[in-house]
């Protein structure tokens, strides 16, 4: 029998509820002042020598000795052997997921649009793709096949031309599930290099790396820190936290079900976060006998302790609507709706990064293969962000064409306001095209 587990059992109603919560979201971030000096060098040496300098650090880091970069780079031939080397079953499931995750984001995708005003000026957006987008892939157990989909494929149905990734790969050991997913998703090649010096030589490009104009997806401290550094040069996702999952249920749910979608969160990370929310205070009861049932079950049993324990509360709310105010405050990444009527909830929910509904809605389904996007805002970002999409590859240009007629009315109005700034020429250029 092993030692219970130390779940937070809190009532939104004890006087010190709120301190309680804020411990639990506390979170703080990736920001050490040695690991931004290492990497503010890595950066450095990458621009100065390219190459030279990422071969180098791969064999410091990944314990990976290689002559030079043809050695870190995978072709499409590749890509299509890993496809051929997993087993049918894998294979089949990555299709499934890959076409799903595809279906879903072309509903995402934005069109250019315009509009003809009666003196025939014509306003407008255009939009286009992102013309190559560099995708970070962790090495080591956090490197999923399933976020290689997620990343990728919104890039290709966006219409990005090209999409590069870079993945490390420690003592030369390849992961084939990641490469077959990379096939799958239509990335173009593929480097097997990581760490800082992968994400210096995606914003600045080296001999073989070609630069990107935009970097997503997680990684460890010293890649969240380096795509920090080089925002600006190119433009990156985010940069993610802890995963999280809140979940909402009305007291009607399985609690082993409930007891594994909390775990599910809570088997990614230490700092993951698990937060269940019920009006039933027997239902909390049976749950974390669940959890205290089920633990053991797991391979990463120590991992989900940790996380649970540090991170993770079962709170008991009034009613469901107060379910929802607090869900709200949270904003979290993941929420679940595990009650009777899930679309009557809906509309109070407000914040949060993607919405399971009902009881047959685990959030790992949406990991996996449901169709919208697993990357999606953590810590709270909710309250203004959203799940990575189609958007983040395509860019908007505003589209401007003015008659002869248009230019000599706007010209008259822009003529003032100009002036009004003591912009002359501003002032003039639009004057220019007025009819006399
Ligand atoms: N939020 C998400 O959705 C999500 C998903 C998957 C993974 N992750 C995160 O990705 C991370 C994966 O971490 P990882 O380390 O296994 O793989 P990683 O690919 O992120 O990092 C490996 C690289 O780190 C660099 N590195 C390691 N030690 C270094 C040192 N001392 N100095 C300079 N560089 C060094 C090396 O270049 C190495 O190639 C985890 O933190 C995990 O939480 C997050
Ligand atoms: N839940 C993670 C994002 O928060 C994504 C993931 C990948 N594999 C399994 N889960
Ligand atoms: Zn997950």
């Amino acid at each position: 029998m092993s030692t219970p587990l130390k779940i937070a059992r809190l009532d939104i109603n004890q006087a010190d509820f709120n301190h309680h919560l804020d411990g639990l979201l506390a979170w703080e971030g990736v920001s050490d002042k040695a690991v931004n000096e290492r990497v503010e060098e890595i950066i450095a040496a990458v621009r100065a020598r390219g190459d030279a300098a990422v071969v180098d650090y791969t064999a410091r880091f990944d314990a990976l000795d290689v002559a030079s970069m043809a050695d870190l780079t995978l072709d499409r031939a590749r890509l299509e052997l890993a496809l051929e080397r997993i087993t049918s079953e894998q294979r089949q499931a990555l299709e499934v997921a890959a076409e799903r995750v595809r279906i879903y984001h072309e509903h995402q995708r934005q069109e250019s649009w315009r509009y003809t005003e009666a003196d025939g000026t014509v306003l407008g957006q255009q939009i286009t793709p992102l013309d190559r987008v560099g995708l970070y892939v962790p090495g080591g157990k956090a490197s999923y096949p399933s976020s290689v989909l997620m990343n990728a494929i919104p890039a290709k149905v966006a219409g990005v031309p090209e999409v590069v990734m870079v993945v490390p790969t420690p003592r030369g050991e390849i992961n084939e599930l990641v490469l077959a997913a990379a096939c799958l998703a239509g990335v173009d090649r593929v480097f097997t290099v990581g760490g800082a010096q992968a994400v210096a030589a995606l914003a600045y490009g080296t001999e073989s790396i070609p630069g990107v104009d935009k970097i997503v997806g997680p990684g460890n401290i010293y890649v969240a820190t380096a795509k920090r550094a080089v925002f600006g040069k190119v433009g990156i996702d985010m940069i993610a936290g802890p995963s999280e999952i809140l979940v909402i249920c009305d007291g009607q749910t399985d609690p082993d079900w409930i007891a594994m979608d909390l775990f599910s969160q809570a088997e990614h990370d230490e700092d993951a976060q698990s937060i269940l929310l019920s009006p039933d205070a027997g239902f909390l009861d049976a749950v974390e006998a669940s959890l205290n049932k089920l633990l053991s079950s797991l391979e990463r049993s120590d991992m989900v302790r940790i996380s649970l324990e540090s991170r993770g509360a079962l709170i008991k709310v009034d009613s469901l609507e107060q379910a929802c105010e607090l869900s709200n405050r949270i904003a979290p990444e993941h929420l679940e709706l595990s009650v009777a009527d899930p679309d009557a909830m809906l509309a109070q929910i407000r914040h949060a990064g993607a919405i399971f509904m009902g009881r047959f809605t685990p959030e790992a389904l949406g990991d996996y293969c449901a169709g919208p996007n697993h990357v999606l805002p953590t810590s709270g970002t909710a309250r203004f962000s959203s799940p990575l999409g189609v958007y983040d590859f395509q860019k908007r240009s505003s589209v401007i064409f003015c008659s002869p007629e248009g230019a000599s009315e706007l010209g008259k109005t822009a003529s003032v306001l100009a002036r009004g700034e003591s912009l002359t020429a501003h002032a003039r250029s639009a004057e220019y095209r007025i009819k006399p």
